[in-house]
């Protein structure tokens, strides 16, 4: 059983638990309002964007320095509030050294983009919560040893004798075979911690149309809130803009002060 410890232990995130898969996932549905997104993404800086193949991206509150350490600076309020103060009722950063994010990476994927499967690294402590705006999208989980992010064959029906009957098994006992996948919808929270972020891969595939979506593909299915206007398109998502919020705690931190500080002392 994973812990909560690295999300802090705060029990209410249980609910939210990727039950199928043994890494430590939780997908919180509608954790931001229509209105709260909506505000986010008009404040947004049109200007700040830097555009890379198949993305585009703004780090804030800025770039990290060659040796991954962050110039620390407030994040600008409509990142903050309310998302932060949301991030600290659930307890999501009480145990990374700074208790609370200090940079965030927006991307935005147009239809037909994506990200190549990657790991987050060591300059972050090992929680990342992703706030998703815009359209929905599926995030890949893959093996670090796997370089695809392609889809496994899917686990046949599990199905068990109970009373001399046959009965299938109950959703939440589904487990899901790495490589998976994660349905992003907008305004979720994705939170990647523990054995997620440290053993395993994420990306997106740059692709229009997520296909075969369901039960059985989906690690987060019994979470996702709109599962069931997906079932009524057969099983597709068609891609929408999808810009992507991802806040993290940078290990190392310089501040202007220690800045001149570091000088002072070098006199
Ligand atoms: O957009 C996402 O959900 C994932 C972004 C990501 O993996 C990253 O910025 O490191
Ligand atoms: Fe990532």
């Amino acid at each position: 059983m994973p812990s909560l410890q690295a999300v802090g232990g705060n029990k209410a995130l249980q609910a939210f638990r990727v039950a199928g898969l043994s890494s430590d996932f939780y997908y919180i549905p509608n954790f931001i309002s229509v209105e709260e997104e909506v505000s986010i993404l008009q404040k947004i800086p049109a200007q700040r964007w830097t555009q890379l193949t198949h993305r585009r991206l703004q780090a804030v509150p800025s770039t990290l320095t060659k040796n991954n350490t962050l110039l620390g600076a407030p994040l600008p309020t409509y990142l903050f509030n309310p998302v932060v103060q949301r991030f600290k009722e659930l307890g999501i950063f009480d145990e990374t050294p700074h208790q609370q994010p200090n940079h965030v990476l927006i991307n935005e994927y147009k239809p037909g983009e994506g990200i190549m499967p990657h790991e987050d690294g060591d300059a972050y402590a090992p929680v990342v919560a992703t706030v998703s705006l815009g359209g929905a999208l599926c995030l890949d989980i893959v093996n670090k040893a796997s370089s695809s992010g392609c889809l496994d064959e899917e686990k046949d029906d599990v199905t068990r004798f109970e009373n001399g009957e046959e009965m299938e098994l109950k959703e939440e006992l589904t487990e899901y075979k790495i490589p998976t996948r994660i349905l992003q919808e907008p305004r979720s929270l994705l939170i990647t911690t523990g054995d997620a972020y440290r053993n395993l891969m994420h990306g997106i595939a740059s692709i229009e149309v997520d296909v075969n979506l369901n039960a059985k593909t989906i690690a987060n299915w019994n979470l996702v809130d709109d599962r069931h206007a997906i079932e009524e398109a057969g099983g597709r998502n068609v891609r929408e803009t999808r810009i992507s919020l991802t806040y993290r705690d940078v290990l190392k931190v310089s501040s202007a002060a220690s800045k001149v500080f570091g000088v002072l002392q070098k006199r």
